[in-house]
């Protein structure tokens, strides 16, 4: 007898080039979604992405994000995720950019607001207040002397590395590089950073190269999900560390390039903001 099969309807969303394959709980529901994940993510059996995330109904905000990374692990906190929650929202008329373009999205990290712009009427950039930055070492264990982690020597994979670590309710390690990012071999050293025992809840990597004090070009490998075209909590870690290190300044509008595309941070000792784009690419049905 064949198990029977269950259509769903998702979304392909992608935040400069940080795809996620979008699924509404509000109509429909996901049995088992890190085992979504891990199958749907895949880019030649599978939709393709970096993950899967939920859109589902809030008691306490305007909706609820659940996201997965490739390997079904859950992240607490996705910012090119969140910015596409908001445009889905609109999206489907779940909220009216006429009556409000600030919306609240629950995470695992906390509730995060978010203003939304249009463009010719679609909501296309959004504003997120992604909360204050956290350099406390005990909530990214590298060392328990309780100092916070900022330029801090560290031997990986036998090789010297001066690290910076800030959560942005999930874990970053943010090295800054002298030589040409886009030659670094991130497939190699990337997996080595993730499953450093410095890390028990593993960790998101940056690789940085500082180019002025407003421009800062990084690459990332992500915990759960290799390396991605963009992160946006990866950007609001880079920005942090680089005015923690000295290289750029609290309260700028600090430009961070990603492979796919560019996001504005401004890190505050109250809180950080991104700033970037939420772009739908299909909609779709699959039998799972
Ligand atoms: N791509 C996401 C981050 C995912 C983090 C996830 N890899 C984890 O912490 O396990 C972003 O835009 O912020």
């Amino acid at each position: 007898m064949r198990d029977s099969k269950t259509k769903l309807r998702f979304t392909k969303m992608q935040g400069i080039g940080n795809d996620y394959i979008y699924f509404s709980t509000f109509g429909q529901w996901i049995n088992n979604p890190e085992a979504l994940a891990v199958r749907l993510s895949d880019r030649h059996f599978g939709i393709g992405g970096d993950g899967v995330i939920l859109v589902a109904p809030s008691k306490v905000a305007d909706a609820q994000m659940k996201m997965y990374n490739r390997d079904g692990t859950e992240g607490k906190m996705c910012g090119n995720g969140i910015r596409c929650v908001g445009k889905f929202l609109y999206d489907h008329g779940m909220v009216n950019i006429k009556e409000k373009d600030e919306i609240t999205i629950e995470t695992l990290s906390g509730i995060k607001s978010l203003k939304a712009y249009t463009t010719d009427g679609e909501v296309k950039t959004l504003r997120v207040d992604m909360g204050k930055a956290i350099l406390d070492p005990k909530l990214i264990p590298v060392d328990l002397s309780g100092d916070k982690v900022v330029d801090r020597r560290v031997t990986i994979g036998m090789q010297d590395y001066r690290i910076t670590c800030v959560s942005m309710g999930n874990p970053h390690c943010v090295v800054f590089v002298d030589s040409d990012i886009d030659n670094i071999n991130l497939e190699e050293i990337g997996p080595l950073f993730e499953n450093d025992p410095i890390f028990p809840e593993r960790v998101n990597t940056e690789f940085v190269t500082v180019l002025n004090e407003k421009t800062i070009k990084m690459r990332v490998w992500e915990r759960g999900s290799g390396e991605t075209w963009a992160c946006g909590t990866g950007a609001c870690a880079v920005a942090v560390a680089a005015c923690e290190n000295g290289f750029c300044k609290k309260g700028d509008d600090i430009k961070i390039k990603l492979k796919g595309g560019d996001l504005i941070i401004n890190y505050t000792d109250e809180t950080v903001y991104m700033t970037g784009n939420a772009e739908k690419v299909y909609e779709g049905e699959v039998e799972v």
